[in-house]
Parts: structure tokens; C-alpha cells; sequence
């Protein structure tokens, strides 16, 4: 096991998504800011998720938090269209997420299509870990270091809760494959899956307070990808991973 690379901190850039996902939704700014308007909406609109989840798994004035719901929903009535008499969703809504199910790589996390209906809006990242727009996601916030390797930072709230005050061990696991499979991909590489990872728990991994997620690749052979990371709470490593990423045979 080596250390992590090191780099200076000016050195980062943005890698939650593949390079080609950070370009422009369209040449036009009138759609540009559509797009970004609509991508401002929807990580609102995660964020308020993100709060909801907190505060259902917290325990406090539960009468208060009914009552502030209450009228949160009042609120928002409307906003969504009437709702049907049996409760279930439109039928639009349902059908979105059939549609993540044939995606390529090169689409699961970030370059994708536009949406189904010809909206301008893109969907970015959507990935549960890492995406500011889906509320299953913290979000872990994952920048590219010059030397390649990928660092993700977040601190995790109560409901990513396993035992007792500690991180459950599978969102750490998918907290490193998340920071390795970014890591996996330096630019112009091909899609790869993760084929491996192991994950070895160290000490615990506390709820509420910084994380630092790194991931860079050991050594490559072909199409294989050879990745090793850790995740620490200050200077104490709570969970190290060695992983294997391969590229389909047929993408060269
Ligand atoms: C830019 C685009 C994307 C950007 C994304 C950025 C962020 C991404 C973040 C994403 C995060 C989310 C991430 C996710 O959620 S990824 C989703 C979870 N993973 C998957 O779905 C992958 C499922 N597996 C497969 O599809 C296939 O297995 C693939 C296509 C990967 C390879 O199937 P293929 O049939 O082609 O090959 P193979 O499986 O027989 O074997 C492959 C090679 O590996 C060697 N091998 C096997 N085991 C070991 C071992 N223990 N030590 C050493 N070597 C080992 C083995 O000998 C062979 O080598 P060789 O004999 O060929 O030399």
C-alpha cells in the first residue's frame, strides 16, 4: 500500500463528472440559462430533500416538525400539479427512471443525452453519492487533483447512520467507489466498471464531521485499472480500498 499522491490544494478541478458532462448544455445563452436555471431548481430542490431526510431521522419536537410540514405542503400545493385520487405518481414521473437502466458507462454518471422529452435540461450527475441534484446523495464533493488522483470531501448527516455515531460501512464503500471510479478516469480514458473492491474498515468513520476521500490508480495493464484509496477523518484513516476497474473488451 503506498500513500496517497499529494497535491497542492490551488490544483483541483471539479471531477463528480466526466469532462465531457461539465461543457455547455447549448451554444445559445438563452438556453444556457435555461439549463442553468433548471439545474439550480433541481439542486434546491435536492437540498430541501437532503434537510427533510435529516430532520425525519432526528429526534426533536416531532408535533413541531408535522406542523412545519403541514405548511410547507400548503405551500407548495399546486406547485407539482393535482395529485391522483389513488396517490400514485403520473405516469411520466414513474416511467423516468426505466430509462437509466440501458445507459452505457460513458452515460451513468455524467455525459448523458438529453432527457426523453427533448427538455434542455441535462441530467448531470445523478449518482447517490455525489450528485448536489439527486437527495439520496450528502453530496460528497469530488475534485481532480493535477496529479490525477481524485478527492472527494463531505461530512455525513444522521440518516447515513450504521452503528452508533458511526458512517454505515456500505456508504463507505460506495463513497470509495465513487472517488476511485472518478480516479479510474483520467481524460480521454475508456469507460470502465468497477470489477473489484475491496474494502478494509480501519476504525470508525464519525457522523457530522469532515471527510476526506482519495483515490488514485497504482498502476494500469491494458485495459485494467488498478486503484487503491482511503477515507480519513483528520489524520486517522478509517477505511483503505484496493479496487480493480476494467474497460469492456469491445471499447479497445
Ligand atoms: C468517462 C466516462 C465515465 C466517467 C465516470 C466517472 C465517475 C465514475 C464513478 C463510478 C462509480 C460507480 C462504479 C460502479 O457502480 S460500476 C458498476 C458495478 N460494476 C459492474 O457493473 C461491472 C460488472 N462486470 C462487468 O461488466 C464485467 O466484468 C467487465 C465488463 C468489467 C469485464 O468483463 P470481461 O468479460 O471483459 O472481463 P472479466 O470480468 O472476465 O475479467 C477482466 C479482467 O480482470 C481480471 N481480474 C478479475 N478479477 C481479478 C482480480 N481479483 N485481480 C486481478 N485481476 C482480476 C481478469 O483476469 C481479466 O483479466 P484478463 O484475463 O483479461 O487479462
Amino acid at each position: 500500500m503506498t500513500s496517497a499522491p499529494q497535491a497542492g490544494p490551488g490544483a483541483a478541478s471539479t471531477a463528480n463528472t466526466p469532462d465531457a458532462a461539465d461543457a455547455p448544455d447549448a451554444p445559445g445563452d438563452g438556453a444556457a440559462t435555461s439549463a442553468d436555471g433548471a439545474r439550480g431548481l433541481a439542486e434546491r430542490a435536492a437540498a430541501l430533500g437532503r434537510e427533510l431526510a435529516t430532520a425525519l431521522v432526528s429526534a426533536g419536537d416531532e408535533a413541531r416538525l408535522a406542523a412545519q410540514l403541514r405548511e410547507l405542503a400548503a405551500r407548495l400545493g399546486g406547485l407539482a400539479g393535482p395529485a391522483p385520487a389513488d396517490g400514485t405518481p403520473p405516469a411520466d414521473t414513474r416511467a423516468r427512471p426505466a430509462a437509466h437502466h440501458g445507459q452505457e458507462p460513458a452515460s451513468r454518471s455524467g455525459a448523458v443525452g438529453p432527457d426523453e422529452d427533448d427538455s434542455p435540461v441535462r441530467r448531470g450527475d445523478i449518482t447517490p453519492i455525489s450528485s448536489p441534484r439527486n437527495p439520496l446523495a450528502p453530496p460528497l464533493v469530488i475534485e481532480r487533483e493535477a496529479d490525477g488522483s481524485a478527492v472527494g470531501r463531505a461530512s455525513l448527516p444522521l440518516q447515513y447512520q450504521g452503528p452508533p455515531e458511526r458512517v454505515h460501512g456500505g456508504i463507505v464503500c460506495l463513497m470509495l467507489d465513487q472517488v476511485l471510479g472518478s480516479a479510474a478516469h483520467p481524460k480521454g480514458a475508456a469507460p470502465a466498471y468497477t470489477r473489484v473492491l475491496e474494502v478494509e474498515y480501519l476504525a470508525a468513520t464519525p457522523l457530522d464531521a469532515p471527510l476526506t476521500v482519495r483515490g488514485w490508480i497504482e498502476r494500469t495493464e491494458g485495459r485494467k485499472r488498478f486503484l487503491a484509496g482511503t477515507v480519513a477523518h483528520g489524520d486517522t484513516i478509517t477505511a483503505r480500498a484496493t479496487g480493480l476497474w476494467v474497460a469492456p473488451r469491445e471499447a479497445g
